[in-house]
């Protein structure tokens, strides 16, 4: 478990991360999530031990991160920037933190398996791709079987099969009751991976959620109907809140597709699309975070 009281970061007069307070829970995957610049990094690296609060702690299980006798053991991190030495093989990389951490061999087959790069173990890593390294950084997050895992941004310049295997991996690892924290701007991204959220902007809290609360205290998801007969159907869906987006086209809020489908098919009404919106989870993120990223930009 990871938790944050009070936690509070300052540069000089700019305050970066301020009074956060959260409990990451094991046994879920939770989203860190906040536009550009909102302290995600910052923050990371205070649970890390790798920047000092100005006030307040961060704790993995109980205690700062460096009074944990073995850490990677403990607590497994991939951060945005990687130090790997470039003549060095993804094998001999992991052999050596794994050697200077106490941590068996075998679990260096185990994390080069898991990560796909059993193939290319032997190969010198400057001539990796950006989503090789990105899975030799996770390879080595796990190489000490740690209960709680970190990620900041592990998506990022990931291709499509990539994201698909760090969403897997993401939700495995929380499956066998790890605490798993992953850091993202991406709300889409979080929407299918995470099951928790906690949002920040500008250094402060702004939800500490799930997913479905996110999009429920946002008004909830819409439905986009498209029917010859949308003003017939309007009267059919009493309590929803509907738009009219063109004559034949309505983004229907507060029903689910298929009562709106049951209503229609009960009218006989027609229908040419029923399509559920994942775009208005994106504008949840957007109406959270707009002052923030408007601060953002201003003070840019
Ligand atoms: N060492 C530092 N000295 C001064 N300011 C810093 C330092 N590190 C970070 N900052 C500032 O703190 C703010 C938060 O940065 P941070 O990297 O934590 O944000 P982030 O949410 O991770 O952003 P991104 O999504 O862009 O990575 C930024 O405005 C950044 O310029």
């Amino acid at each position: 478990m990871i938790r944050a009281e009070n936690l509070t970061k300052r540069y000089g007069d700019t305050t970066v991360v301020q009074d956060l307070g959260f409990t990451v829970r094991p046994g879920s995957v939770t989203g860190f999530l906040g536009p550009n610049g909102a302290g995600k990094s910052t923050t990371l690296r205070m649970i890390l031990g790798l920047d000092a609060p100005t006030r307040g702690r961060a704790t993995v299980d109980g205690r700062p991160y460096a009074a944990h006798r073995a850490p990677l053991t403990h607590v497994g991190a991939l951060l945005e920037a990687r130090s790997v030495h470039p003549g060095r093989s993804a094998h001999h990389h992991l052999m050596a933190l794994a050697h200077t951490h106490g941590i068996p061999r075998a679990r260096v087959e185990r994390v080069l398996a898991l990560a796909g790069l059993t193939h290319v173990a032997h190969k010198r890593v400057k001539g990796f791709s950006l989503g090789m390294g990105q899975r030799l950084g996770i390879a080595a997050a796990l190489l000490g079987d740690p209960a709680t895992v970190v990620l900041d941004e592990p998506v990022n310049g990931l291709d499509p099969e990539g994201v698909l295997w760090i969403r897997t991996l993401l939700r495995n690892l929380a499956a066998e009751g790890r605490t798993v924290l992953v850091s993202s701007h991406l709300m889409s991204e979080m929407a299918l991976t995470a099951d928790h959220l906690i949002v920040i902007g500008r250094g402060r809290l702004l939800a500490d959620t799930t997913v479905d609360e996110l999009v429920r205290a946002s008004g909830g998801a819409s439905v986009r109907v498209v029917t010859p007969e949308a003003d017939r159907l309007r009267t059919l869906l009493p309590g929803a809140r509907i738009t009219a987006e063109a004559p034949d086209t309505l983004l229907v809020t507060g029903l689910e597709a298929p009562e709106i489908g049951r209503a229609a098919a009960a009218h006989a009404v027609p229908l040419h699309e029923l399509t559920p919106q994942a775009a208005s989870l994106e504008q949840a993120f957007m109406d959270l975070t707009r002052d923030a990223v408007e601060y953002q930009g201003a003070s840019a």
